[in-house]
């Protein structure tokens, strides 16, 4: 797949295939390309060349309606921060998700409370934004969860919590691909996350390359 804009290549000849049940972590450098690659995945934005497909149906091509159910349907998204509405509940966050995808009230807030239950966050009336960003990022992953993806596009999920955080959401996240047998792709700049996943890449000059093993950074020979 190729992608460019304003006459700049962003992605050149971007080649990556992601299975149920497995995860790949992209690094690469500020302004490298990642989030474009995750857009593109999402049928947000259109490669000049190159298809994208999901469970062997091309989506670069679908009419607006049916990519938008597509997508909804078929990919769970979680961003760095601020994404959910804050003055929601957590349970309306999540259940908001399902609702748009046409499930029925009571089984989106059943659904939504039964998720949040079995990620750990505490079903209360209290306003999404006042929990920790721990239990916010929690909340999105429930969010992304509720349609039952085939895959999850994490942008920088634990940017912004602290390490203790940092390592529960990673816990959660890496976790996701076998127990809800989806695939998951996760861009982050922090080499401690990206260790966690089955494979490593690195975006760099529009190229999908392998990463460096962490026992190989500095290597001479
Ligand atoms: N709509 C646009 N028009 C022009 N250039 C764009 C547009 N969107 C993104 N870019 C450029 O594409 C390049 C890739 O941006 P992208 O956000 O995908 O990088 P990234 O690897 O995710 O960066 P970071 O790690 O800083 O989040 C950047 O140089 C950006 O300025």
């Amino acid at each position: 797949m190729r992608y460019q804009t304003g006459g700049r290549v962003i992605l050149d000849a971007v080649d990556l295939t992601v299975k149920s049940g497995e995860s790949v972590a992209i690094s690469g450098p500020s302004g490298s390309g990642k989030s474009t690659l995750l857009m593109c995945a999402l049928g947000l934005l259109k490669p000049v060349s190159g298809t994208v497909h999901v469970h062997g149906e091309r989506i670069d091509q679908l009419p607006g309606r049916r990519l938008l159910k597509l997508r909804r349907e078929s990919f769970g998204i979680v961003f760095q921060a601020g994404e959910l509405l804050p003055e929601l509940t957590p349970v309306e966050n999540v259940a908001i998700a399902a609702l748009l995808s046409n499930f029925s009230r009571n089984e989106a807030f059943t659904r939504a409370e039964e998720l949040l239950a079995e990620l750990g966050v505490p079903i209360t009336s209290t306003d999404t934004g006042t929990l920790s960003g721990g239990e916010q990022q929690r909340v999105a992953v429930a969010r992304a969860l509720i349609n039952r993806p085939s895959i999850i596009l994490a942008d920088e999920p634990t940017g912004a919590l602290d390490t203790a955080a940092r390592e529960a959401v990673s816990d959660l996240l890496f976790g996701l691909p076998s127990i809800w047998e989806c695939g998951l792709v996760v861009v982050t700049h922090d080499q401690k996350v990206a260790a966690r996943a089955q494979r490593r890449l690195l975006l760099q000059d529009g190229l999908l390359i392998p990463a460096a093993e962490p026992s190989e950074i500095g290597a001479v020979s």
